[in-house]
């Protein structure tokens, strides 16, 4: 990654824009939606600036761009068609220790611009690291046709519910499964689907199906998962998703970086398997680790690196030393 992607608040701080072509009003109109107060600086405006500070939307200063222009600013983007001018911005802004944006100059960037699905609250960035902007853009179109406005719709449900959910479920392992659960199951597909009552109704259910659960104790979970051959776009849509929920994996050396990655960032990953100077864990102790993970309310991923499906042999092996825990199920890849 060369860039850190990054979320910053703009809203009602003064940003400033120096340019007034249509490149500058692009990047002024992003800063607005991101409820920032933009003001442009340059000696000509496009046709599109003088019809936004007619709306009344962006401040447009008729002047050449000066140092001055950047007190009491936030961040700085500069698009004008004078390299010299620039490179000024540039220093000037750095000299203050100011975010600073050059259009398509990525040497004169603290920070680039990626490309936008903005299904709000819902934000996702593109960017190629700026190797290759046009890429990002289609990446985003791409995206765009298969994220409809409705997981802007469910996202704003789920964080209406989040106070109630803390104030009751007091264990985040316990907050997290129950937003795992509403969002692989109905509470998501009727939110969707566009029936809020219906999903506010499916998820106060399963809250209070949560709060119950928890009084008996929640037990964890162990599942058997082969990685296949090592390449992670031969993973089952079902290993990757128990991938992505697993609170631990256990895995050995022939799981690769590539599919360890997918894996969420704070899950525990413990290594097991045999490397040249090491020895692999006895099968007895890795049957004990799972066990003690489980019982302590974990959800377990035993993740075997090699062929894509157990052999039958295989199969009766791994179920027999399966911990004889409930639940604890394999998938095969
Ligand atoms: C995403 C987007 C956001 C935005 O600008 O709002 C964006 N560029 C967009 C479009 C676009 N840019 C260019 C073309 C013409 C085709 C072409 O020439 O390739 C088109 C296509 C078009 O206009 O459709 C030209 C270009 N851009 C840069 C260079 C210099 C270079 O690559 O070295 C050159 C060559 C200049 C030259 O030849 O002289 C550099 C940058 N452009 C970035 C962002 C940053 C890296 C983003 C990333 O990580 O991918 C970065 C590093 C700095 C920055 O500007 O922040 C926006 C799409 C928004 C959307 O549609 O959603
Ligand atoms: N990222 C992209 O998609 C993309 C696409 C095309 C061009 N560009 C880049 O962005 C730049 C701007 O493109 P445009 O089409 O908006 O250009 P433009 O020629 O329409 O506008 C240039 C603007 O810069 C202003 N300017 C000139 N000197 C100034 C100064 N001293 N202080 C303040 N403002 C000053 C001018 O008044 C004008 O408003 C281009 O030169 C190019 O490098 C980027």
């Amino acid at each position: 990654m060369r860039h850190l992607p990054i979320f910053m608040d703009v809203q009602g701080h003064d940003c400033l824009v120096v340019g007034g072509g249509s490149v500058a009003v692009r990047k002024a109109g992003l800063l607005l939606e991101a409820g920032a107060k933009v003001t442009l600086v340059a000696p000509e405006a496009c046709k599109e600036l003088l019809e936004q500070q007619s709306a009344g939307r962006m401040i447009w200063l008729a002047e050449s761009f000066a140092a001055r222009h950047l007190a009491g600013r936030m961040l700085v983007i500069a698009a004008t068609d004078d390299a010299g001018v620039n490179r000024r911005v540039y220093a000037a802004a750095r000299s203050r220790s100011l975010p600073v944006n050059v259009a398509d100059q990525p040497a004169l960037c603290s920070f680039i611009l990626p490309a936008v699905i903005d299904r709000a609250p819902v934000t996702i960035a593109v960017s190629s690291g700026g190797t290759a902007p046009v890429l990002a853009r289609h990446l985003k179109t791409r995206l765009e046709t298969f994220i409809p406005h409705t997981w802007g719709r469910l996202a704003g449900l789920l964080g209406g519910w989040r106070g109630e959910v803390k104030r009751r479920l007091s264990s985040p392992l316990a907050r997290r499964r129950f937003w795992e659960d509403a969002l692989e199951g109905q509470v998501a597909s009727l939110a969707l689907a566009g029936d809020t009552v219906g999903a506010e109704a499916c998820l106060a259910q399963a809250l209070s199906a949560a709060v119950d659960e928890g009084v008996q104790g929640q037990g964890g979970e162990v599942w058997l998962v082969g990685a296949g051959p090592g390449d992670p776009e031969l993973l089952t849509l079902k290993a990757l998703r128990l991938l992505q929920r697993a609170d631990v994996i256990v895995y050995d050396r022939l799981v690769g970086p590539e599919i360890l990655a997918l894996a969420r960032r704070e899950a525990e990953r413990v290594f097991v398997g045999k490397r040249a100077s090491d020895h692999a864990l006895p099968q007895e102790a890795i049957s004990e680790l799972l066990v003690r993970l489980a019982t302590e309310g974990k959800r377990v991923l035993r993740l075997k690196g090699g062929i894509p499906s157990f052999s039958d042999a295989a199969a009766r092996r791994s179920s027999a030393w399966l911990p004889p825990i409930s639940p604890s199920r394999s998938c095969q890849g």
